[in-house]
């Protein structure tokens, strides 16, 4: 994998750039939609393909272990294969979810005993065999296995947990080394900055992650529940550290003004679930703020969805129409929605993008952070 940074804006840390991998470029901002189980839910590829257009998606090492498992990915010659997705894939490495789903687990230096959330039977989590399971997967990136701080939690919680995940990552890095990629392209491992929201610690931390010279980095432990303003202070610490010359991803972001805010401090990658989980409860995100189609207001407003026409269901839909599927609990509707959403984030990091490009990004995102949070 190779990162080339095309530009950096002036009057703020924001970059334009080029991530290369086996499977395709990706510029720079970007935001990858979440496929956690190997689709992203209730979009066909084609349409992510044809309509969103994302050089990348995600899917989750947690849940892919525990289905359809890693014989299955084997024998199909790998997540690509699988799905049919043949351009970028980044896989998390469970360092989260195993916090966040499953029921009754054990964190030990050796890693990580849970239950699974499918089926209650109990697996084991070590730096050693999540590499072997991403290996299996086949993602382009890669994430460290890492503990995923919780939020809030206290200072000797928090360095303990930094420096355990520390001891994983060097864990990570070597075994990996042991272990050839499966399918004939490279695989690059990001390792993850922690340290809670204490910023003695992501100093420490993000010089730790430095020091690997990995070709990429992450930033973890955040969009876990602190403010906005803590999330934006641990950012601007830890990308002050990081080397300019890699690409920084910060895992879980976020809102739309959230991923404009981090952009101008200096990340280039972005992944939530929000606007696919959102879209399915009939949140629909717009340049002007943000709609609840479920609202009665809508209900004979024959406008298209969007104006603004980020993706063909923005002007083939009404906003009545859209409201009409949520309210009868069509499947169509949380489909559309789901389209519009991840169509209006791709435009939001390629608006961004082009913004750095001309020079003009710090005046736009000061206007579009008052536009977007407004209720309509
Ligand atoms: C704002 O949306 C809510 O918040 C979650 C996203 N927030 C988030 N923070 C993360 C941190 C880490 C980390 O430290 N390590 C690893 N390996 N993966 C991570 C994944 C993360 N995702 C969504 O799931 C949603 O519930």
């Amino acid at each position: 994998m190779k990162f080339d940074l095309i530009k950096k804006d002036e009057k703020s840390k924001a970059r334009a750039g080029i991530v290369t991998t086996d499977h395709g470029v990706i510029e720079t901002p970007i935001f990858m939609p979440v496929g956690t189980v190997a689709s992203v839910k209730g979009v066909h590829q084609r349409e992510l393909k044809d309509d969103i257009n994302p050089d990348i998606i995600l899917g989750n090492t947690y849940h892919l272990y525990l289905r359809p498992q890693t014989d299955i990915l084997e024998k199909a010659g790998g997540l690509h294969k699988f799905m049919n997705w043949d351009r970028n894939i980044l896989t998390d490495s469970g360092g989260y979810q195993v916090y966040s789903l499953s029921s009754n687990r054990k964190i030990k230096e050796e890693g990580v005993k849970f239950k699974s959330h499918i089926d209650g039977s109990y697996h084991f989590f070590s730096p050693e065999n999540v590499m072997e399971i991403q290996r299996t997967i086949g993602a382009d990136i890669i994430m460290a296995f890492d503990e995923c701080t919780p939020y809030p939690c206290d200072y000797r919680y928090a360095k303990r947990s930094m420096h355990m995940t520390h001891r994983w990552l060097d864990r990570c890095v070597d075994h990996l080394g042991k272990v050839p990629a499966k399918y004939g392209y490279e695989q690059t491992l990001f390792p993850i900055v922690q340290g809670s929201t204490y910023k003695d610690l992501r100093q420490q931390s993000a010089e730790y992650i430095a020091n690997v010279g990995a070709e990429g980095n992450a930033i973890g432990g955040l969009s876990v529940g602190e403010p906005a303003e803590e999330m934006y202070a641990m950012t601007e610490v830890v990308t002050a550290i990081l080397p300019e010359d890699k690409p920084r991803y910060l895992m879980g972001v976020g809102t739309p003004v959230n991923i404009l805010e981090n952009i101008a401090l200096g990340i280039d990658m972005f992944d939530c679930v929000m606007p696919t989980r959102n879209a399915r409860n009939g949140m629909l995100f717009t340049a002007n703020g943000i709609i609840n189609i479920k609202n009665k207001k809508w209900e004979a407003d024959f406008s298209p969805i969007d104006s603004m026409g980020h993706t063909f269901v923005d002007l083939e839909y009404s906003k009545a129409y859209l409201r009409h599927l949520f309210a009868a609990n069509e499947y169509l509707g949380k489909q559309i929605a789901t389209i519009h959403n991840l169509g209006f984030y791709l435009w939001l990091v390629r608006e961004a993008r082009r913004q750095i490009l001309a020079g003009t990004f710090r005046e736009w995102k000061d206007k579009m952070v008052i536009q977007l949070a407004q209720r309509l």
